[in-house]
């Protein structure tokens, strides 16, 4: 087996990302020592049962003690608090990455806390479910998935290409990224979806309770698909809308005059504009499996998470 990457990791919040991480380090010897920490009791004795982590700490200073690289996996609202209390106990020369879907406000929240001669690399694996803790996560989770890398300034060319073998040997395809660039993305690729998913769950749970109709009992598959984006975390998804707001808004803007005008369409029974409308989408999912780039959407009932 090849020499481990990183001699000593340290996963801060044993949610998903972390937990596959993990089992994903582990499988191909990519860390040599990994401890863990999560903020609450649950979730460090359920880590323990399971054997996630080589050393469950108890608390985040002691968990990045000597560590070469710490992942801050954690709600992108607490990345900030998360920074300023392990500062002080991270390694000269360590590295320090996220996985938070929102990359100005982390950026923003941690950098400030990280001390001279210690690297922050922000990063955000595309890769995800609507499951959440520290019980299911599952080491195939990053594989043919993007990682975006978001790099500051000055950050050495040695320690990001450590960083990006780490995800490469996860499985995971590397690109870098600007900060609002990727914010502006993702709020068109994952966030502004999510939320609609939110909003149309919601509608229907409305609408059964109103009418006592069997919505959601006979749902159709793109409704099923919906509900479980619903079911993704609340605190994350609280924390990445309240964190890229202005780029979600401006997205949220443009789907409602988009909704507004197929609105209008459908009131005055203008068939050609709403055929124009589905034949230019189609043609774009059509691209997209031609360019050989739909790597992002693997078979979760295949792929099981941990029981
Ligand atoms: N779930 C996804 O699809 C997905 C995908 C890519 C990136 N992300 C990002 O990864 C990060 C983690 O998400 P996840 O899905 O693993 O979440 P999760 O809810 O499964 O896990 C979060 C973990 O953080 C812990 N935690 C919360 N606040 C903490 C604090 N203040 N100190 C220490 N631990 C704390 C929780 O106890 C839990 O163990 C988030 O920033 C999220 O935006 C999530
Ligand atoms: O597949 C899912 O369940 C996801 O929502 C994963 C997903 C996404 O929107 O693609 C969600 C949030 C992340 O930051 C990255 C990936």
């Amino acid at each position: 087996m090849s020499k481990p990457i990183y001699d000593r990791v340290a996963l801060i919040g044993l949610g998903l990302i972390a937990s596959s991480m993990f089992w994903a380090m582990k499988r191909a010897n990519l860390a040599g020592k990994v401890t863990g920490y999560a903020r609450s009791q649950e979730t460090r004795d359920t880590a323990r049962r399971i054997g996630l982590t080589d050393r469950v700490c108890d608390s985040a200073a002691e968990a990045v003690e000597g560590a070469d690289l710490v992942v801050l996996a954690v709600p992108v609202g607490a990345m900030g608090p998360v920074a300023e209390a392990i500062a002080p106990h991270l390694k000269p020369g360590a590295t320090v990455t996220d996985v938070g879907s929102v990359k100005r406000h982390v950026i923003d929240a941690v950098a400030p806390h990280i001390p001279e001669g210690v690297h922050f690399i922000p990063a955000h694996p595309l890769a995800g479910t609507e499951h959440s803790g520290p019980e299911s996560g599952f080491a195939e989770l990053f594989e043919n998935r993007w990682c975006l890398i978001v790099p500051l300034p000055g950050t050495p060319d040695t320690e990001i290409a450590r960083l990006r073998a780490l995800w490469e040997a996860m499985g995971s395809n590397v690109d870098e990224m600007d900060p609002d660039h990727h914010d502006l993305v993702l709020a068109v690729t994952s966030h502004a979806p999510h939320l609609i998913a939110y909003t149309m769950v919601g509608v229907a749970d409305d609408l059964r309770r109103v009418t006592d109709s069997e919505v959601i009992k006979y749902s159709a598959a793109g409704f099923r698909d919906f509900t479980r984006i619903a079911a993704s975390d609340p605190t994350m998804w609280r924390d990445v809308f309240l964190t890229n707001k202005d780029a979600t808004l401006e997205i949220l803007g443009r789907f409602t005059e988009e909704l507004f005008a197929l609105q209008r369409a459908i009131r005055q029974g203008d068939g050609q504009m709403l055929f124009d409308y589905f034949t230019r989408t189609r043609a774009i999912r059509r691209g997209i499996i031609e360019a050989g780039q739909d790597t992002a959407a693997p078979d979760f009932g295949r792929v099981k998470p941990r029981e």
